[in-house]
């Protein structure tokens, strides 16, 4: 096993879905997943691997922030190989334009976190991406569903509660729709290691309205948004 997972080498898909919830990666397993199996329950941050239309995908819960999520990603990429990583992850709409339960492809990813001013000795404010073949993929898949889906940058934020809420509007004034707290890592980590990233989001709270959805809906409804990532990346 690797240090946080408790798989060994080929219990785990090239194809990996990245929830940040581990129940929401049971869910997805359950629902979704023929054959699903769990291979790793190491602190609770549960894995499964099964078929989807024949393809074989995994799903990892990565936890809450930038550091946990980035240890997940960094595992499976550099311990058991994966290739493709599309978190299913929820945020909080920060333009009016969006509505509770959207939709959101993150083609870019802003960040208040000091990760990766770290990496680059604070001289370079490395921009985050997608990989624009997932991205392609997402977006036709999300048309071929009939689902609408929101394709624009967000803000992936160290802390959940912040004391600034006028940063952002600052950066609605600047296109960003949402606000999550891995994506920077995940593109991050991925570009580094010559791995695929894609963050899908589900609208599950609205800071503008303070509209929001239930633990329980966080966990087992953002089905749109699991469908368009499974057709994806088995794509
Ligand atoms: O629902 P997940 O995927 O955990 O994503 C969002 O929810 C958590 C905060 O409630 C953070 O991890 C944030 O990024
Ligand atoms: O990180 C997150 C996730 C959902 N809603 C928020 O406001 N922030």
């Amino acid at each position: 096993m690797s240090t946080h997972i408790g798989a060994e080498p080929g219990d785990i898909a090239e194809r990996v879905l990245l929830p940040g919830d581990p129940l929401r990666a049971k869910w997805i397993a359950e629902t979704y997943l023929k054959d699903a199996r769990c291979y790793s329950t190491v602190r609770n941050m549960l894995g499964f691997t099964g078929t989807y239309d024949g393809v074989e995908v995994s799903v990892q819960g990565s936890g809450m922030g930038m550091p946990s999520a980035s240890i997940y990603a960094h595992e499976l990429i550099n311990d058991y190989g994966v290739k493709k990583l599309i978190r299913v992850g929820s945020c909080g709409a920060i333009v009016e334009s969006l509505q509770l339960r959207d939709v959101v492809a993150a083609i870019g990813s802003s960040t208040d976190s000091n990760m990766n001013r770290a990496r680059f000795d604070g001289l370079i404010d490395y921009a985050p991406v997608a990989d624009f073949e997932l991205l392609r993929r997402s977006v036709d898949a999300a048309a071929e569903k009939g689902i609408s889906m929101r394709v624009g940058p967000i803000l992936a934020a160290d802390a959940f509660y912040t004391d600034r809420p006028d940063l952002y509007d600052r950066l609605a004034d600047y296109g960003v729709l949402a606000v999550e707290m891995e994506s920077a890592a995940l593109y991050t980590i991925a570009a580094r290691f010559g791995a695929q990233a894609l963050t899908l989001l589900t609208v599950s709270d609205h800071i503008k309205t303070g509209e929001r959805t239930t633990a329980q809906e966080r966990e087992q409804t953002f089905s749109q948004m699991v469908e368009i990532a499974l057709q994806t990346i088995i794509a």
